[in-house]
Order: C-alpha cells, then structure tokens, then sequence
C-alpha cells in the first residue's frame, strides 16, 4: 500500500532564523495530540522543501520529529561539481539532511527557462544517490483552455523519466500533479479534475514501464491545497499526497492539513 505523503515547499521564503521559529511551534505541536499517538505509526509521511540557507537549521530541528519526516531541496544541479556559480550539487543538498529534492517545479520552469532535458539530467544525477525526485508536472491555462492537458502532462512525465528504470519508480520517484493555474491562486482544480490527470500520469507510467511501478508510483496533486479542500483530495484513489505551498509556511496551517490527512488515513 502506497505511503501518503504531505510536502511543504516554502519557495523563496523564510530566513534561517524564521525557519527557527517555525520549527520551534511546529515541534511543540507534535508533542501534544492527535500527532503525538498518530505520528510515526501511521501512514503519512511528511517532508519539508526550505530554501537551500535554511536546511540546517531544519535538518537539526528534525532531529527530535517523529518517524516518517523528513526534508527536501527545492531544486539542484545535474552535475556532480565544477565551475557553476551559484549551483548546488546532489551530494551537497544530500549532505544537508535531505531525503527529497523538487525537480521540475513549474516555478522553475516558467521563471527560470528549465526545459524537459533539463528536469531528466536532474531526476538521473538525484537517482545516482540516495535521493528521492519529486518530479512536478502540469499545464497552464491556456493549455487547458486549448485542451492540452494531457498532452502537455504526458511530455513531461516520460521527457522526465526516461532512461529512468522502472524499478526505481516506485521506491525512489514521486511525481507530483500541478496545475499552474491553481499555482497560488487560490483555485484549487477540483477533486475530480486532480484525480482525472493523476490517474492519467499513473496509467501512462504503467503503460510505458510496466503495471508494478505505476501501482507503487506516489502521484500528489499540488495548486492551493489548504486544510478546507485537503481531505476531499487525498480520498480520491489517484492522489497519494499533496505539495503544498502558501499553506505551509505557517505551523498551524501546515499542521492543519497534517490532522485532515491522518484523519483521511483512519
Ligand atoms: O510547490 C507548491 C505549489 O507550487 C503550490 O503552491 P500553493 O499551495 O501556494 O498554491
């Protein structure tokens, strides 16, 4: 049965010493119920994304978090080492703490001209070391407004994935479904909409690499996930987490969609 799994990405916010801060009440939140008997047993698991300056002080902060968290780098370079300045290698972020690292965020992609080559040298160089992709795909609206949904989302699962063996998938890849409109919007895409494109990327992986990897393969939706709309999302067959931006940065808004998952795994 696939782990659910609940990630907060902070995006550009959040100096080492407001990282501090919020670790500081989210820890104590955990102590106290329903985290302190739910967590660590049940089947969520929970990854914070922080910016590169802050994950020491997070890698520290989760020392003391239940089973089952762990942190994530919201994106790095393909190459092991050289002249890149302002590059942060795979063995520098795993260094840091790390478990996960974003690759492909449509952030990057829009903002920072990442192409799909780009996002597969990414999750290959991840996949040389103990690092987990989290593989990010979804169309804008105007692709959607021409029906280019799955058109879009299929280019760049499988540009993501190639060469990428399918046993690998299940254990080592996540991918995760956002719309860009729904991007901070406020305009979540409804359940039925997110459950239709993650069962889509699910069946084009089973398609291309075989049943077992699409069955073990994560699929998270992510665009405005809040703790109101979190539960009808994660009940949906397809949708084994979320990717949660805005919401995450505070503790008690993160923790919020925390207690709806748990109680959606009950
Ligand atoms: O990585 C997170 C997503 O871009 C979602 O951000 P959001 O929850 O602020 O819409």
């Amino acid at each position: 049965m696939r782990k659910m799994l609940i990630a907060g990405n902070w995006k550009m916010h959040m100096t080492a010493g407001e990282t501090e801060q919020f670790f500081r009440e989210f820890m104590a939140s955990l102590r106290q119920p329903p985290f302190r008997e739910a967590l660590g047993r049940s089947r969520l698991e929970v990854a914070l994304f922080p910016p590169f300056t802050s994950l020491y002080v997070a890698a520290f902060a989760l020392e003391e978090a239940p089973r089952g968290f762990s942190l994530g780098a919201q994106t790095v370079h393909w190459e092991t080492h050289g002249a890149f300045t302002g590059e942060i290698s795979p063995a520098m972020v795993e260094e840091s703490g790390c478990r996960y690292c974003l690759v492909g965020h449509s952030e990057r992609r829009h903002l920072f001209g990442e192409t799909d080559e780009m996002t597969n040298l990414k999750v290959r160089a991840l996949l040389a070391t103990s690092l987990r992709p989290v593989l990010c795909v979804g169309e804008t609206l105007a692709e959607r407004e021409r029906g280019e949904t799955f058109t879009v989302v299929r280019r760049q699962l499988l540009k993501g994935l190639e060469s990428v063996p399918a046993h690998r998938l299940g254990q080592d890849v996540v991918v995760a479904y956002e719309p860009v409109w729904a991007i901070g919007t406020g305009k979540t895409a409804s359940d039925d909409d997110a459950q239709e494109v993650c069962h889509f990327l699910r069946s084009v992986v089973g398609d291309q690499l075989g049943a077992e990897g699409a069955e073990s393969l994560r699929v998270l939706y992510g665009g405005s996930v809040k703790a109101e709309n979190s539960a009808g999302l994660m009940a949906r067959p397809d949708i084994d987490g979320a990717l949660v931006g805005g919401a995450s940065l505070k503790s008690d808004s993160f923790l919020a969609i925390l207690r709806e998952s748990l109680s959606a795994l009950a």
